[in-house]
């Protein structure tokens, strides 16, 4: 488990991070997202020790993290870090050996790596003839080759094509293990919907929201949908007690229970017309992040 602890950051006089906690469980993938400048890059960077804390620290299952195990991490920098001038195979050998391993060890696993991202006829081509996307591929590459004890990754969706984003889940999918704690940003909600199990919300260099994208859906007020048969008006249960309409449109409303269980508000429902559908709402992510930062 890797824990982030009180984790500050301040530059000058201006604080940009401060006092962060949340956990980053293993086997599961977290996202981490906030609006631009909310902290998420600070935070990485902390987390992999490229950037000291002002105050705070990171925890591997509760002690302070070793450098013998922050290098056992990969990460993925927002700036990203390859040579462009450099060949693809030769370049991942390069990170795999920094990482200890042996040569043909390396060159293994980076023609394995390389070849499940459909990238084995561009391994001795120069990194900068690749398409941002390709190289992009690479870079995940080099995240992955020593096979790391923990991933951060930041922004490592931006700019791909669907097609790429989908080659480099599945080999994550692959790749993240039971014992791996995954934390990836993103500004693309739609995507970090689809990946994550956990979530982190930043807003300001504060924490506003963490937990499993379930808790997170089901901690705030309960929402249903209800639909009348045609010609019956959905406004009339903004005469209900117990009920509030967030929305209505002719026949069709979506309303909080406040105060009443969702059983008794359909009989009230009920009593004003026939209801062809309740049905419970789970709000978007990009609904619970906008009520989360705004
Ligand atoms: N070297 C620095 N000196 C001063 N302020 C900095 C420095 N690096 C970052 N900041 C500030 O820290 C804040 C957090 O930046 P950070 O890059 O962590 O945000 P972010 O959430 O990753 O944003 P984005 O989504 O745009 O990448 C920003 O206000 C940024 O301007």
């Amino acid at each position: 488990m890797l824990s982030i602890h009180q984790l500050t950051r301040a530059y000058g006089d201006k604080t940009v991070l401060d006092a962060v906690s949340f956990e980053v469980r293993p086997g599961r993938m977290t996202g981490f997202v906030g609006a631009n400048g909310a902290g998420k890059t600070t935070t990485m960077r902390m987390i992999v020790g490229v950037l000291a804390p002002t105050a705070g620290d990171v925890r591997w299952n509760g002690a302070p993290l070793s450098t013998e195990q922050r290098r056992s991490f990969g990460y993925m920098p927002e700036e990203r870090g390859l040579y462009p001038g450099q060949k693809v195979l030769d370049q991942l050998i390069f990170f795999g050996q920094l990482h200890g391993m042996t040569r043909d060890e390396a060159r293994d696993r980076a023609q394995s790596l390389l070849a499940r991202l459909g990238l084995t006829e561009r391994e001795n081509d120069l990194l900068e003839t690749l398409s941002l996307g390709n190289q992009q591929r690479v870079q995940i590459a080099a995240s992955l080759i020593h096979r790391p004890t923990a991933l951060i990754l930041d922004e490592p969706f931006s700019g791909l094509d669907p097609i790429a984003v989908d080659a480099m889940v599945a080999l994550l999918r692959d790749e993240v293990t039971p014992e791996m704690p995954v934390l990836f940003s993103s500004h693309q909600l739609d995507l970090v919907e689809r990946l994550c199990d956990d979530l982190v919300i930043l807003s300001g260099g504060r924490l506003v929201a963490a937990g499993s994208v379930e808790e997170l859906q089901s901690s705030q007020d309960e929402t249903y949908r209800i639909r009348y048969a045609d010609g019956a008006d959905a406004g009339a249960l903004r005469d209900l007690p117990g009920l509030r309409v967030l929305d209505a449109d002719g026949s069709t409303a979506l309303v909080a229970l406040d105060s009443v269980r969702p059983e008794q508000a359909l009989v009230a429902a009920q009593a004003v017309a026939p209801v062809t559908e309740f049905a419970r709402v789970v709000r978007p992510l990009s609904q619970i992040f906008r009520e989360a930062t705004s």
